[in-house]
C-alpha cells in the first residue's frame, strides 16, 4: 500500500505540472555566492539578523564597521550580505521583531536588535540567549505615560494613578502601545486591575489628545515627543530600560557547527572594542633618571594609572660618544571624560610631546560573557 500510494500521488502530480499550459512566473531564489538558499534543518551556513531599517540600523552596521566586522551589502534594498571576516556567515537584514520571530523559529541563529523587541516577542522564550546585553546604542526605556492635564494634573506616581477612584469594572484605565505582551505582564504585577489595552503601530502619543485612551506605554528616549504631546512619565512606571543587544538561539549554538565558535568570535571583539571606545592611548615623554623613578612620578598622579600600571622605556641618544637615555617614553591608557586631567597631572610632573590615539580594541585575557555563555549553555 505504501508503494502504490506514493506512486499514485507521484503520478497525479506530474498530471498537475503537465496540465500548465501558460508558464508562471517563480519567484526567483536569492542566491548567495551563487547557492540556491537551504532549508533551515540542513543549511550549512550561519545566520545573523541586522535590522533592516529604522533607527538600529545605521548603528548596527556602525558597530561592527568599528569592530572591523564590516558588512559588505551590495545595495540597501538587498536584504542578504556577509561579514567578509566570517567565514560562513550570511547576514540577513529584517524587521527587528521579525528578527527575534526568525531566531524562535530557527531561521536565524543570531541577530542584534533592542532589548525591549527581544523582551516583547521572545516574551522568555528559554531558547533566546542574550550575549551581550549591552551594545551601547538604541538607548531608550519602556515606559507609562499620562496627560499633564485634567484629571491627571497632580498624578504623578504609578500609585497614584492606581488609586484614582475614576478606574472600575465597566469604566477601567484605558492603555495604548505596541507592547501587547509586556504592557497588560507589567501593569498585572504592579497590581492595576481595572485596566484595558488598545494597540497601534505608531504615533501612539496622539491616543490621549484623541479620547482614545488614558495612558500610553511606549518608549522614550529624549522625552520630546511625550512633551509635544503634553504627556508626562511617572514614578514606577518604568517597565524596561533598553539598549541594543547580541541574542542567540540556544539550540543553534548547541547544535549547528560554528554557531558558537562565531559567537564566541563576535562577542570577543564586541567586548573588546566597547572597553577600547571608552579610553584613549597617551604617549609622553618624561625626563628622568631611571624608569623606576619616572614610574614612581607617574604613579603618584591619581588620574594616571592606566588598565595595569604605566609602560615606561627608555628612549636613548648618543652624548659625547655614549649612549645614555636621559628621557623616557611613557604609555598610559587613560578613561576619555579623563583626558583633560590626565594632561594636566602628566605636565605637572613634568611630562612632554604628549601624544593621544583612539584605541580599537583592549582585549582582556578572558571574556567574563564568553565564561557565562558557557555556563548558561551548560558546557
Ligand atoms: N526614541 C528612541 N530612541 C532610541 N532608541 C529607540 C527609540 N525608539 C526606538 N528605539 C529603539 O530602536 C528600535 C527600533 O525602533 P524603530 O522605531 O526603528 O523600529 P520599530 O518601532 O520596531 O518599527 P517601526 O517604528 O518602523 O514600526 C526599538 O526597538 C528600540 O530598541
Ligand atoms: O523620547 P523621544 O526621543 O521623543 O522618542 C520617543 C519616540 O520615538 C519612537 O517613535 P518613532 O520615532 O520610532 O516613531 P513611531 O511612533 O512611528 O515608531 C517612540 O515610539 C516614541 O514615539
Ligand atoms: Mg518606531
Amino acid at each position: 500500500l505504501p508503494l502504490h500510494t506514493a506512486v499514485s500521488v507521484r503520478s497525479r502530480s506530474w498530471c498537475c505540472y503537465a496540465s500548465l499550459s501558460v508558464p508562471q512566473p517563480q519567484a526567483k531564489p536569492q542566491l548567495l555566492n551563487g547557492n540556491p538558499p537551504s532549508r533551515p534543518a540542513d543549511r550549512k551556513e550561519i545566520r545573523l539578523g541586522l535590522p533592516s531599517k529604522g533607527r538600529m540600523s545605521a548603528d548596527t552596521l556602525e558597530l561592527l564597521k568599528n569592530c572591523q566586522l564590516s558588512v559588505k551589502q551590495v545595495n540597501p534594498r538587498q536584504y542578504v550580505a556577509e561579514i567578509p571576516q566570517l567565514s560562513n556567515l550570511e547576514v540577513w537584514f529584517q524587521r527587528p521583531k521579525d528578527i527575534v520571530r526568525k531566531l524562535l523559529s530557527g531561521d536565524l541563529d543570531l541577530g542584534i536588535v533592542g532589548l525591549d523587541t527581544v523582551s516583547e516577542h521572545g516574551q522568555s522564550n528559554e531558547d533566546l540567549i542574550i550575549v551581550h546585553e549591552a551594545l551601547e546604542y538604541g538607548d531608550c526605556r519602556l515606559s507609562l505615560a499620562i496627560p499633564q492635564y485634567g484629571i491627571f494634573e497632580n498624578v504623578n506616581s504609578l500609585e497614584e494613578l492606581a488609586k484614582m477612584p475614576q478606574w472600575t469594572e465597566d469604566k477601567p484605565l484605558r492603555v495604548a502601545t505596541g507592547f501587547t505582551y509586556l504592557g497588560p505582564k507589567f501593569m498585572k504585577e504592579s497590581g492595576l486591575k481595572h485596566v484595558t489595552f488598545s494597540t497601534a503601530d505608531g504615533a501612539l502619543e496622539a491616543a490621549p489628545a484623541m479620547g482614545i485612551a488614558d495612558a500610553i506605554l511606549d518608549l522614550v528616549s529624549s522625552g520630546t515627543t511625550l512633551k509635544e504631546n503634553n504627556l508626562k512619565e511617572i514614578k514606577g512606571g518604568v517597565v524596561l530600560e533598553s539598549q541594543a543587544v547580541l541574542i542567540a538561539s540556544r539550540k543553534s549554538m548547541i547544535q549547528r557547527k560554528g554557531v558558537l565558535e562565531t559567537t564566541h568570535e563576535m562577542l570577543e571583539r564586541l567586548e573588546a572594542h566597547l572597553r577600547a571606545i571608552g579610553q584613549f592611548t597617551v604617549t609622553a615623554n618624561m625626563r628622568g633618571s631611571s624608569a623606576e623613578e619616572v614610574a614612581e612620578r607617574i604613579l603618584s598622579q591619581p588620574s594616571l594609572a592606566g588598565l595595569q600600571g604605566p609602560t615606561v622605556s627608555p628612549v636613548f641618544c648618543k652624548r659625547d660618544g655614549k649612549v645614555t637615555a636621559d628621557y623616557y617614553a611613557i604609555v598610559i591608557c587613560v578613561p576619555k571624560k579623563a583626558l583633560y586631567k590626565s594632561i594636566q597631572q602628566l605636565r605637572a610632573i613634568g611630562g612632554s610631546g604628549v601624544l593621544i590615539s583612539p584605541l580599537t580594541y583592549i582585549f582582556d585575557e578572558e571574556t567574563p560573557r564568553w565564561r557565562q555563555l558557557l555556563s548558561e549553555l551548560g558546557l
